[in-house]
């Protein structure tokens, strides 16, 4: 049986209804008939007929008066027989209508002037000077507001608030109208109306005009502050910036919306959905229209919306304001506070910026410092230019193993030393015997065998190591009779060299057991290498300066080369200007003259402290962090700082420098050795005679790392390695490389001349920087005084602007006038000493920049002058 039509009608669902409904069409269809039903007028405020002609109403009035009270403005004189009381007032509207004002209906004289008739003419008298006067067109704006929520269900402004601040507006108007009007005339006006003027009579009499010039200027204030919460220093607060943030910055929690906000139509602006902005309390960072959504639990309704979705618009961003434009109404259920502003441009925030992110600019802005700029297409030289000496192959043969391990065991018997085990271990140039001696034996003893054990071997360079540092053995390195030349092509090819991260490689050559050996000069930190005349010296450096160049970048590293022998490394003056460093007056790049040898040293120690200066300024310990610093951008004064390479120093014969210049020679490599080694300044320093005149105890204290060839001494070899031994060795390349702790025999790769010059000529045609890297200037004691002597005749063209640069920066510094004036170091030099001979700068202070001896500019510009007029 169908359920009857109406039996669940009070709980059901609309929606349950619709099948219903359906049914009753059916019905109607079917017999023919249409009932017709009224209207329900309920109370459903989102359909609601009432509400929609309430609505109506409500706007027709707002027009209404706003056509009435604007005619009345004009015509309220004309109207005077209609509207005021002694005529009649309100009785004209009922009983005073004559046949003449039907029949005639053009006849100005006999109707109402108000464009509105008597009704219009009528209302106005009564609302305008009846009441409130001019405040009373607000009524217009009370009637808008409320008729367009009503029928657009789009809410203007807030009814409640509108209510309360046109009502409190109408009467404050009205007064204060009256109050002001009230110097001027004593009778009611239809500016302030009957209300205002008797309020403003009434106040008079009970404070006096000035007490409710008070009140009302109270009031005024009070007002505002109910409503903008203004705080007196609107200046600041207008100023204040509004930022977005998305808002689930501010409401991380789900949102919940009471049933009665999904009823209101959402008041989010029509057709521009994209950019919606919420008001929120800048200073509260609380989720202010959340907090109110959340004040009652959702519940839901079907009968109305299904609950929103609407988590998109939270995912938008959120204008936050400062408080004073919120209005807090939770009481309210249709305050929702959230006016959208969709043509508010965003406001931009400035913001001060940090040097990270001054930083953070530069880098994105350029990328990373490339040190290489300067020479891109700067290529290594090719492993090619070496040269395969002999056939890398060990060539020892098995006859010869066995004969020396014979008479080594023979030897041994002969003192009665008993030997348990023996096993070779070739090298190149020697091949190591380890002996395990029977239980019992004092090392001591074998110790002491070695010359015996030489001479039964018939062999020079024999050397016991006893016992082998971490073996438990005893080794005995027996020359080989055939030994293979250790060629540096076969050192650099290896993946060791090729793959090394070590800052400053030096391939030196191989083991023992014929393992490649690469050590990091950077890590030694300095090197002193000794050895007799004709036992590898030249070749051990060469090896080194060649290693070094097969992996670096011309601006990664400068050599100052310094040679008293004047032959050894000329080979190198052709990679002058990509890796050689000078002082800037040197001609030669290679320093062979023992006085510029010092200046060269003294100006090293310059440049190290200026390093110093320079890793202060950045923060950071050593050179690597500081160019790492640097390459990044992470240097906050960019301006004041360069890309360091690395230095090394090469002295290829020390005795003769010592001998020569002694103390002024020792103290400078004493400094930079204690304190250049965070700074990258590296020492490689060789001498044929390492007696103890030579390497001093200063000089040995601050050179860890040791090499050396052979030596003709037993003396010479404690001198150079603290230990024996190097005497013992072989010479050509062999040698023993002592790191403090350890020593080890090595046999030192062989590069020859012409692959040395074959290496020189490849990098030496490739493009170079103008010049050899120029060292900080150093002049020697007593060198001072002799090239400034001012000759006005020779001055440089640039020399006044150069004066002026000099005392615009107050800086008397060659680097400036270069960088700033962009001259090279030896112009920028010879101005510098003009400057001084002319008495504009100071003289030279080592690191220290001279002092300018003109405060300003005028000064400067004054005396200039006189240096341009003729004598
Ligand atoms: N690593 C090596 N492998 C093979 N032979 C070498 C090696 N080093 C040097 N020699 C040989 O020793 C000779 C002399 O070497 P070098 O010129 O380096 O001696 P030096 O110590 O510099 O002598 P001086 O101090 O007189 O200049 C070279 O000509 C070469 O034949």
């Amino acid at each position: 049986m169908p359920a009857k039509g109406n039996q669940f009608r009070s709980n059901s669902f609309k929606g349950e209804n619709q099948p219903r409904q359906g049914v009753k069409a059916d019905n109607e269809r079917a017999t023919g008939k249409r009932s017709f039903k009224l209207p329900r007028f309920d109370l459903d405020m989102e359909n609601s007929r009432a509400v929609k002609i309430a609505g109506l109403f409500s706007l027709l009035l707002s027009v209404f008066f706003l056509i009435a009270f604007t005619s009345y403005l004009f015509t309220w004189q004309e109207d005077q027989s209609y509207i005021s009381k002694t005529n009649g007032g309100w009785h004209n509207l009922s009983t005073g209508t004559t046949i003449h004002e039907i029949s005639d209906i053009n006849d100005p004289g006999i109707k109402a002037q108000n464009w509105l008739g008597k009704l219009g003419a009528l209302l106005s008298n009564q609302f305008i000077y009846e009441w409130f006067g001019v405040a009373s067109f607000l009524f217009i704006f009370i009637f808008f507001v409320i008729g367009y929520r009503l029928l657009f269900k789009a809410r203007l402004f807030s009814i409640r608030k509108t209510l309360a601040y046109s009502v409190f507006s109408i009467v404050f108007i009205s007064v204060t109208i009256a109050y002001v009007h009230s110097f001027v005339i004593e009778y009611p006006h239809f500016l302030e109306g009957g209300f205002g003027f008797w309020s403003n009579r009434l106040l008079a009499a009970q404070i006096g005009p000035a007490g409710t010039g008070g009140l009302l200027v109270f009031l005024a204030l009070t007002m505002l502050v109910i409503a903008y919460n203004i705080d007196f220093k609107i200046p600041k607060r207008k100023n204040r910036p509004v930022a977005t943030v998305p808002v689930d910055e501010i409401a991380p929690e789900p949102v919940e919306l009471i049933d009665d906000e999904l009823i209101a139509p959402l008041e989010w602006p029509r057709g521009n959905n994209n950019i919606r902005e919420t008001p929120v309390n800048i200073i509260e960072p609380e989720p202010v229209v959340h907090e109110r959504l959340q004040q009652e639990p959702f519940r839901p309704d079907p009968l109305r919306r299904p609950p929103m979705e609407q988590t998109p618009v939270f995912n938008e961003p959120v204008v936050l304001r400062p408080e004073n434009t919120i209005k807090h109404e939770p009481e309210e259920e249709d305050e929702i506070p959230l006016t959208i502003d969709t043509n508010r441009p965003l406001p931009e925030l400035s913001v001060e910026q940090s040097d990270n992110a001054k930083q953070d600019e530069l880098l994105s802005k350029f990328g990373v410092y490339d040190h290489k700029m300067d020479l891109p297409g700067y290529k290594l030289p090719s492993i090619d230019l070496l040269e395969n000496h002999g056939s890398n192959k060990i060539s020892v043969k098995p006859e010869e193993l066995e004969a020396n391990k014979n008479k080594i065991v023979e030897t041994l018997n002969h003192y009665n030393i008993e030997i348990d085990k023996i096993k070779a271990t070739i090298g190149p140039t020697v091949t190591l015997y380890e002996i395990i001696p029977a239980p019992g034996v004092r090392i001591s003893k074998i110790k002491n065998l070695e010359d015996d054990i030489a001479l039964s071997l018939a062999a020079l360079g024999i050397r016991i190591i006893a016992p082998m540092p971490g073996k438990g053995t005893i080794g005995i390195e027996v020359p080989n009779q055939h030994p293979e030349m250790v060629s540096m092509r076969s050192i650099l090819e290896t993946e060791k060299y090729q793959n090394t991260t070590m800052d400053l490689p030096i391939a030196m050559g191989k083991t023992i057991s014929n393992e490649v050996f690469i050590a990091d000069l950077a890590k030694m930190p300095h090197l002193l290498v000794a050895g007799a005349t004709g036992q590898g010296k030249s070749v051990g450096i060469n090896t080194i300066l060649v290693s070094l160049l097969y992996k670096k970048h011309p601006a990664e590293l400068k050599f100052v080369l310094v040679d008293p022998k004047k032959v050894e490394l000329t080979l190198f003056r052709k990679i002058e200007r990509h890796f050689l460093a000078k002082l800037p007056d040197d001609g030669d790049a290679i320093i062979t003259d023992t006085k510029k040898v010092v200046n060269t040293l003294n100006s090293l120690c310059i440049e190290m402290d200026q390093r110093y200066d320079l890793l202060k300024d950045a923060q950071v310990r050593n050179l690597k962090e500081y160019n790492a610093k640097f390459v990044n951008r992470k240097i906050s004064d960019p301006e004041k700082h360069r890309y360091l390479p690395f230095i090394v120093l090469v002295i290829d014969e020390f005795a003769d420098l010592m001998m020569t210049a002694g103390k002024e020679v020792e103290m400078p490599i004493a400094r930079i050795a204690q304190l250049a080694r965070a700074v990258g300044i590296h020492l490689v320093i060789a001498t044929q005679r390492p007696s103890v005149n030579i390497i001093t105890g200063t000089i040995k204290a601050n050179f860890p790392s040791r090499l050396a060839f052979r030596v003709l001494s037993k003396i010479d070899s404690r001198t150079i390695l603290d230990a024996g031994g190097a005497d013992q060795l072989i010479g050509r390349g062999d040698m023993l490389f002592s790191t403090g702790s350890d020593l080890i025999r090595l046999q030192c790769a062989f590069v020859d001349t012409p692959e040395v010059e074959a290496i020189s000529d490849f990098i030496g045609n490739q493009k170079g920087f103008p010049s050899a890297m120029y060292l900080p200037e150093y002049v020697g004691e007593g060198e001072a005084s002799s090239t400034k002597e001012y000759d006005p005749d020779d001055r440089d063209p640039m020399f006044e602007e150069a004066a002026r640069l000099i005392v615009i920066h107050q800086q008397g510094s060659t680097s400036l006038i270069q960088r700033k004036m962009k001259l090279g170091y030896n112009r920028a030099g010879r101005i510098i000493d003009q400057l001084e001979a002319a008495g504009i700068v100071g003289p030279f202070e080592g690191s220290k920049a001279r002092d300018v001896l003109y405060p300003d500019e005028y000064s400067l510009e004054r005396y200039l002058e006189t240096l341009q007029k003729p004598e």
